[in-house]
């Protein structure tokens, strides 16, 4: 089967009837009782304000307090607890010691009640409606190509040589020297899937066989789903050093996804004062993550949801003649 293409697929997307669609959603993670919560609130009110037909499932760690979650429910999440993922013993050096919650997130491959379903970060905020990223084809694994050229990456030959997929020819791989130059590879913190018992068993049994490496579930992500990995544009997950490392390949009008990855670019956390945090588009890009965070207008209200939803089935019923709208008589 010949893989999508890509552009028709994105720019023609498909309405199917609403039923049919139901079993569509969002889903992030959320680990700890620590400030990411803000991260995952965020994500939901821009999701609304992005206007998105699905829901936002958290998958969260039992560790996260009721407090938080009663605070997702308040904001119309669809709050799942799983239980932790760890990896098989190791000695690895993680890039970020805690990436090792981050082999929980292979729990969303069990949540069957969707048959697709979009992966977000809790530190990712959609500025643009992506819903028509669920109408790409079935059978493959989408997600925005990472960047080598941060120091995190510092263990790796390419970062070694500088070299980076996002610019392959900056600096050429030495075959000769190296061997065939790695596989594309994609940033974790944001891909389109399908839910599936099978594939969920079978990463689980595959895990407990595979040796940790310095980006966790990341790295083990990209090497499970190799074959069916199809890259989407880099506007779907902004990775912020694409801004200074490839500022070629981004025009920040068109970007609908950021991924607040940079260190010291949480905007919940925010100080400004890690290296490239002090940049006028890096300030930007958090002020607007926190004019949606702030934004009272955005928080969910079960009563104006209800009537979004019913909206589409009213109108159908008075087309069909059988819901006749009676004027209520003008209070004047
Ligand atoms: O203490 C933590 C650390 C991570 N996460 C979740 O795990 C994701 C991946 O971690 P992070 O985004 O920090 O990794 P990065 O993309 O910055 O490398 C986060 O977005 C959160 O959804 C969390 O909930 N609590
Ligand atoms: O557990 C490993 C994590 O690896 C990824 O983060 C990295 C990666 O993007 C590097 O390329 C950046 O240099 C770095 O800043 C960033 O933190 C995912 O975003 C995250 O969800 C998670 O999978
Ligand atoms: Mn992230």
């Amino acid at each position: 089967m010949a893989p999508p293409n890509l552009e028709t697929a994105i720019t023609e997307p498909t309405m199917a009837p609403l039923g049919k669609h139901m079993s569509r959603a969002y889903v992030t993670f959320l680990a700890g009782n620590g400030d990411y919560v803000k991260g995952v609130i965020g994500l939901a009110k821009g999701l609304r304000k992005a206007r998105s037909a699905y829901p936002l499932v958290v998958a969260v760690l039992p560790d996260v307090p009721e407090e938080h979650r009663k605070m997702l429910v308040a904001q119309g999440c669809i709050v799942r607890e799983i239980e932790p993922v760890y990896p098989p013993e190791n000695q690895t050096q993680f890039a970020m010691a805690y990436y090792v919650i981050n082999y929980s997130k292979l729990r969303i491959w069990e949540f069957v009640e969707y048959t697709k379903m979009i992966y977000l970060d809790g530190d990712i905020q959609v500025y643009d409606n992506i819903d028509h990223l669920f109408d790409l084809p079935n059978g493959y694994f989408y997600a925005v190509m990472d960047c080598f050229c941060e120091k995190t990456w510092s263990h790796t030959p390419q970062y070694k040589i500088g070299y980076c997929q996002q610019s392959p020819n900056r600096v050429r791989w030495p075959e000769e020297l190296l061997g065939p130059k790695p596989a594309l590879y994609f940033n974790a913190g944001m891909f389109v899937y399908e839910p599936s018992i099978s594939t969920y068993h079978d990463l689980l049994k595959t895990l407990q066989i595979t040796p940790p490496t310095p980006f966790a579930e990341q790295d083990f992500l990209n090497m499970y789903f190799k074959d069916i990995y199809r890259p989407i544009p880099p506007i779907y997950n902004l990775v912020l050093a694409m801004l200074w490392r490839h500022p070629e390949n981004i025009n920040l009008e068109e970007v609908k996804v950021v991924h607040y990855c940079a260190n010291g670019s949480k905007p919940w956390r925010y100080t400004g004062k890690e290296e490239n945090m002090d940049r006028e588009d890096i300030k930007m890009l958090v002020k607007n993550w926190f004019d949606i965070y702030n934004d009272e207008s955005l928080d969910y209200n079960s009563e104006v949801e209800a009537q979004k939803t019913l909206q589409p089935f009213r109108a159908a019923l008075t087309e069909a003649g059988v819901l006749h709208y009676v004027t209520a008589p003008s209070a004047a």
